[in-house]
């Protein structure tokens, strides 16, 4: 078993992202998002965008996921060889990429991109990103060393459940034999447990934690529906 992924069982994995046009959207800010993440007990932090990249990377000694995001439709988490290999390049000692059946905007497979990418960076690991059972099982077949359920709800093959889709996990969690990242609309700790006991290897989340755009709206929601 690699240390890393060993590292990690049983762990919260936090991830740190801003959007376009948002008032985070700044390596400096993310990187002390991150650090605030791994002071509060996470074990790893994932994070997008090269410059949030180095920026975390200088700041934090946990292992990082590292993910561009290439537009928002279709094959957008880290598409293509070129954008795995550049986020290698960072420091990472994980990529995630894209784990879904879907067409690559380089035309490669999912397989021949793990190939290549891990001819020149043997060390680092792949994380799928997947959207379904089949992805995921595809997935562990191209050689994937984790398995996220990332992109269930979001690649078009499951519908966007308004929490977890626990079917979805159930599914994944047997089908595959490496671990699973349960990640995607885990909102609150008691979620992040039933995950674990689901079979997950780590959970990861990300808005609940580092997004207070989002979470405010929660909160705002909740006062305005309830006044
Ligand atoms: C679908 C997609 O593009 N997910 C992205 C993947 O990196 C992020 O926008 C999510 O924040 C991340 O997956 C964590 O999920 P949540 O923020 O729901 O805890």
């Amino acid at each position: 078993m690699n240390a890393v992924i060993q590292q990690l069982k049983g762990k919260l994995i936090v991830s740190c992202q801003a959007y376009p046009g948002e008032p985070m959207l700044d390596p400096n800010t993310m990187a002390q998002v991150a650090e605030s993440a791994v002071r509060g007990g996470a074990a790893a932090i994932r994070a997008k965008g090269l410059a949030d990249l180095r920026a975390i990377r200088q700041r934090v000694d946990v292992p990082l996921i590292g993910l561009v995001k290439v537009g928002d439709t279709g094959v957008y988490i880290t598409p293509t060889l070129k954008d795995c290999i550049e986020v290698a390049e960072t420091g990472c000692e994980i990529i995630a990429i894209d784990g879904t059946r879907r067409e690559r905007p380089d035309g490669r497979t999912l397989a021949e991109t793990i190939a290549e990418f891990k001819a020149q960076f043997p060390e680092v690991l792949v994380m799928a990103d997947c959207g379904s059972e089949g992805d995921a099982v595809a997935a562990e077949q191209a050689g994937a060393d984790i398995i996220g359920t990332t992109l269930v709800g979001y690649s078009g093959e499951r519908p966007k459940t308004t929490g977890v889709d626990w079917e979805a996990v159930d599914q994944i969690v047997a089908a595959v034999e490496r671990p699973v990242l349960v990640e995607g609309r885990v909102h609150t700790p008691q979620v992040a447990a039933e995950a674990m006991q689901r079979g997950a290897w780590s959970v990861v989340v990300g808005t609940a934690i580092t997004h207070p755009a989002t979470i405010t709206g929660w909160f705002a929601d909740a006062v305005h529906n309830a006044g």
